[in-house]
């Protein structure tokens, strides 16, 4: 279970959250929204330990996470809202790379078969500079298709992609749940996602 209790954040000398509490358990899915600037970004950098809270903790079953240190890395994937594509590395390399960096070595099979079940078959070998944005987008989210991760936070997964390829992201949001996984999430959009419960945080 993600827990987090009395969270506080500021950027700058501007105070975006604080007394924040919430937990998200197996099977749950929690959806952050709000308007530009509001704090999710910050908000999900505090959820997988890339900064601190001014105030608060975040706990993993009970642990801080501060504690747990690469322990929580391999139970969580984060993916940025920019999905850290390199322009010069192929679809393969790319995959790779990111979930070598995230503690999950993948050969270029599995790499391939990833990319192929994201719809991908034909980009495999590009160079991501030639890809439009919504296969770099798919690029980056292959990577929920080989990690074991119980925790995924995920900023702006959707961005750029079509109906199809969000019909895909959903039923892999599905499965994860549906396997005792928890998602934090932010989108701008509706989506309908079948989860033991899901929570709205709106940032404001
Ligand atoms: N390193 C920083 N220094 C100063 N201000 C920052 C820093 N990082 C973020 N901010 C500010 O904090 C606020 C929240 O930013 P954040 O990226 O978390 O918002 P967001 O809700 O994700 O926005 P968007 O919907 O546009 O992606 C913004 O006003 C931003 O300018």
């Amino acid at each position: 279970m993600l827990t987090a209790n009395n969270l506080e954040c500021s950027r700058g000398d501007h105070k975006l959250f604080a007394g924040m509490n919430f937990s998200v358990k197996a099977g749950e899915l929690m959806l952050v929204s709000g308007p530009n600037g509001s704090g999710k970004t910050s908000l999900l950098r505090l959820l997988c330990g890339l900064s601190v809270p001014d105030d608060g903790e975040i706990c993993w079953d009970g642990i801080n996470i501060r504690e747990l240190g690469g322990d929580y890395r391999s139970v969580m994937t984060y993916l940025g809202h920019l999905g850290g594509i390199k322009d010069d590395l192929t679809a393969i390399e790319n995959l790779r790379i990111s979930c070598a960096l995230a503690g999950c070595e993948i050969d270029e099979e599995q790499a391939t078969d990833a990319l192929r079940r994201m719809g991908l078959t034909g980009r495999e070998t590009l160079p991501a500079k030639v890809l439009s944005q919504g296969q770099r987008r798919r690029v980056a989210l292959a990577r929920l298709l080989v990690t074991r991760t119980k925790l995924w936070i995920l900023d702006e997964p959707l961005t750029a992609l079509d109906v199809a390829a969000i019909e895909l992201i959903k039923g892999m949001l599905e499965h994860n749940l549906s396997q005792g996984g928890m998602i934090v999430m932010t989108t701008h959009q509706e989506l309908n996602v079948a989860a033991a419960a899901t929570h709205q945080l709106v940032l404001s």
